[in-house]
């Protein structure tokens, strides 16, 4: 009755439609997950069973702009659900693992207004990022006119960007510059094993957590099976994010001035201190070291990702047309609009083509395609069906992004389709989900803008690029959660490494 009966026939969700091995256990998507075929294979069953489908026992799928109003937008009420807590760190949570609305909204209101769109636009945030092209076109120069691989090229880019931000002196990287240490930093996001931890991080949270916490003959008894050797994915960089943390705290305490700077780190400091002493609740320095970890984490590899697909996209032979009328947008940039030769960042805001060429990569090599879960409460009616309390709920920008009647031809690069103010552009930006929406919108939206649209002018400005010999027909892929995504007309896979020539103006 209960692993039969009730789920298929007398559970209210089993109206959805949906395949009923799915229906009868979590581990039928455990499966998918562990392939890594996911997001594909539930974006098949949506093409099959129509916009929403029961993906689980107390799982759903949803691709209608109907359900996306209702589960992301504003005030939903939604939360994200146990899969988050997997990005604590230190122990604590953040703003990306927080469940309940009130306390993500405190903690967000802390931090909010550093990543706001002016401020990214103008001052110590821009001309920050402003430094950092500069740095990654002199990289290029030192290429000369040998293929440079740009998959770890824009890694060291969006890290030395984000840890300049978040840190200022006391944690910022230099990657670009050749720093061994931080470029090392980089290293465990191309093993693949880290597919693996994650899919025992979500699926078999007790026994991962158990695996990695032996010490001894257990430990080495243990360690040929575990999903990933040590040091697992991100040891570095929480190790890095941690020891910053503990500089900065160092450096306040002994009054220096770093609690006026303009990064991350001092305004949570200062929150930390305004509270201290009022009887309410302050964030520790473990707090602040996770909110700060949590933000680079999640600024490295989005960034990088979409700019290594732009950049291989331009450089396909069948859109060098797209490549060449980039340029001629770039090149008519003035002269008083650059700084020391590179482009300021509010005089690059508004040019239509290079951000239909930034939407176009976001929509069909979205960094993060996968499904966002949450769940509510209490039961509602989501597509005229009713959702118990609790049922995850989800839905991805792989699939809505990929929606035929929305997006002509979706797999192809076709920036021109955000062109003009049409109807069908405005429908198109209805569906545009990249970037999360609702109170769990990315935080970062802005400051990622800023560092793609810098970096891309800058460098079409002074180069065009092609593939490299050997790489002609093979797509770069990029690792998110337990799934390996690359460009799926391409009969090839590059996994995390892409060549492209650079040829100077
Ligand atoms: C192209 C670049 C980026 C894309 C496409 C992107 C996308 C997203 C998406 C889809 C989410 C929601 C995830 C979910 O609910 O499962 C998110 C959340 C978040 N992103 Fe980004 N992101 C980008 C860059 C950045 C950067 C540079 C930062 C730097 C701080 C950042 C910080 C965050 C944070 C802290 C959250 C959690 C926000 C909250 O829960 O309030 N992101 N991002």
């Amino acid at each position: 009755y209960h692993l039969v009966i009730e789920p298929l026939y007398l559970n209210p969700k089993s109206k959805i439609p949906g395949p009923k091995s799915y229906a009868l256990t979590k581990w039928r998507l455990a499966l998918e997950d562990f392939q890594g075929t996911r997001t594909g294979t539930i974006h098949a069953l949506h093409q099959k069973y129509g916009p929403i489908v029961r993906v689980g026992p107390n799982e759903i799928h949803f691709n209608s702009l109907n359900a996306l109003r209702t589960i992301y937008g504003a005030g939903s009420g939604f939360e994200r659900t146990w899969f988050y807590r997997m990005f604590d760190a230190y122990g604590r949570q953040n703003l990306f693992t927080f469940h309940s609305v009130k306390e993500h909204s405190d903690r967000k209101k802390l931090v909010a207004n550093a990543y706001s769109k002016s401020l990214m636009l103008k001052g110590p945030a821009a001309a920050m990022v402003q430094e950092k092209v500069s740095q990654y076109l002199a990289l290029i120069k030192e290429q000369g006119d040998q293929p440079h691989e740009i998959f770890s090229s824009l890694h060291y880019f969006s890290i030395d960007a984000i840890t300049q931000f978040l840190y200022g002196s006391q944690g910022g990287t230099s990657a670009l510059k050749g720093d061994i240490q931080d470029r090392a930093l980089l290293n465990d996001i191309i093993d693949p094993t880290r597919r693996y931890l994650s899919w025992f991080a979500v699926h078999l949270p007790t026994l991962t957590k158990w695996l990695y916490t032996r010490q001894g003959l257990t430990e080495r008894l243990i360690r040929p099976f575990l999903p990933m050797q040590k040091p697992t994915t991100y040891t570095g960089i929480r190790k890095h994010a941690l020891e910053a943390s503990q500089r900065f705290q160092t450096a306040v305490e002994a009054k220096s001035d770093l609690r006026t700077a303009e990064t991350i780190i001092s305004r949570l400091w200062a929150s930390h201190e305004s509270v201290k002493g009022s009887g309410r609740q302050a964030l520790d320095s473990l707090d602040i070291a996770s909110e700060c970890a949590d933000h680079l984490l999640a600024g490295i590899d989005t960034t990088a990702d979409t700019l290594l697909f732009l950049i291989w996209a331009l450089s396909q032979p069948q859109n060098l047309y797209i490549q060449k009328r980039l340029i001629e947008e770039v090149r008519t940039i003035p002269r008083d609009a650059l700084d020391s030769g590179t482009p300021r960042l509010d005089a690059i805001d508004k040019l239509p083509y290079l951000h239909a060429v930034i939407r176009e990569t976001l929509r069909l090599y979205a960094p993060l395609p996968a499904s966002e879960p949450r769940s509510l409460g209490a039961d509602c009616v989501i597509d005229g069906y009713k959702i118990p309390a609790r049922t995850v709920v989800n839905m991805s920008p792989y699939s809505l992004h990929r929606n035929a009647e929305v997006f002509e031809d979706p797999l192809r690069f076709d920036p021109d389709r955000w062109l003009g103010q049409t109807d069908k552009v405005a429908l198109m930006n209805r569906w545009f989900w990249a970037f999360s929406s609702g109170g769990r919108m990315c935080i970062g939206l802005h400051l990622a803008m800023a560092e793609m649209t810098a970096l891309v002018v800058a460098v079409y400005r002074d180069y065009s690029t092609s593939i490299a010999p050997g790489f002609e027909d093979k797509s770069p892929a990029i690792t998110s959660r337990f799934e390996l995504f690359y460009d799926e007309t391409v009969p090839e896979i590059a996994e995390h490494t892409c060549m492209i020539k650079f040829t100077k103006a």
